[in-house]
């Protein structure tokens, strides 16, 4: 697309959704642009307040057809967390709508991303996404045959390529589901890298809860024998916070579960 249409349809600080070419990971400049979109648009707050952010999705002019596909592919999977949902609560033991509350269809701020990482003359130097682990709930991953997403082993900590199945996604359990399960999922650390030859394209779908949600150890999981490991927080201010930071290029340490997490041994 030339480049005059992407800048048409340009994110910036107050409305973050559309193309974006300087994406940071931990503060570290990504080797990749992104396309962003919502499934469902909330409606745009009437006066926008400092700070509120506008979640408008902005459709590229001159391309028929692509409004269409996405939305239809982001209902397909929207049906598809659902259902990945109803059976990570039966694993937990849970009812199976147990988790569906916190996905109700107007707060949600599940988005979906279009990412292209073109190729690099030096894919030794950057990464496409730098080292993280999913924020949210849970990420439906489709990527092209060129392969390049790499997933830490718990084992050894070495970095393992996610081989392209063709007809596949890639299903991240995310760190929300972490804390809702106490610790019994593990959100994945991952990463994408580049090559030389080749560009390479993915499309991941971030399964996300309600912005007014409270994230902590759901009551069923936790015990006396069993207390909960993570503060609750609030996910709609994590998650605007994390953006926001990405956005300004801030040069602090990154917010992430991890200072929600309780100091085990003050536990009595
Ligand atoms: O491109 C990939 O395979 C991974 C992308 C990713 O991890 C992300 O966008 O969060
Ligand atoms: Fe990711």
């Amino acid at each position: 697309m030339p480049a005059e249409q992407k800048a048409a349809v340009r994110r910036d600080e107050v409305a973050p959704l559309g193309y974006y070419e300087s994406e940071h990971t931990k503060n570290v400049r990504d080797w990749k642009e992104v396309f962003d979109f919502v499934p469902r648009e909330p409606p745009p707050p009437a006066a926008v307040a400092d700070g509120e952010l506008v979640f408008e999705n902005k459709w590229p002019q001159g391309l028929p057809g692509f409004r269409v596909a996405m939305e239809e592919y982001a209902k397909a999977m929207e049906e598809l967390a659902l259902k990945l949902l109803e059976l990570i609560a039966r694993s937990l033991g849970l009812r199976p709508d147990r988790l569906n509350g916190f996905f109700k269809d107007d707060d949600q701020t599940t988005f979906l991303r279009l990412n292209h990482y073109p190729p690099c003359p030096s894919p030794e130097l950057v990464l496409g996404v730098t080292r993280h682990k999913d924020a949210g709930a849970l990420t439906i991953l489709y990527q092209d045959d060129v392969g390049g997403l790499d997933v830490r082993r718990r084992s050894d900590g070495e970095w393992v390529r996610v081989r392209p199945v063709p007809g596949s996604f890639v299903i991240n359990v995310g760190d929300v589901i972490q804390v809702w399960s106490n610790d019994r999922y593990e959100s994945a650390e991952h990463r994408a890298s580049v090559n030389s030859h080749e560009q390479r394209f993915s499309l991941p779908y971030f399964f996300n809860p309600g912005g007014d949600v409270m994230v902590e150890p759901l009551e069923e999981l936790v015990s006396d024998d069993s207390p909960p490991r993570y503060e609750p927080y609030n996910w709609g201010v994590f998650f605007r916070t994390k953006r926001s930071s990405n956005f300004k290029k801030l040069a602090v340490e990154n917010l992430q579960i991890a200072h929600f997490r309780k100091d085990l041994n003050s536990i009595a």
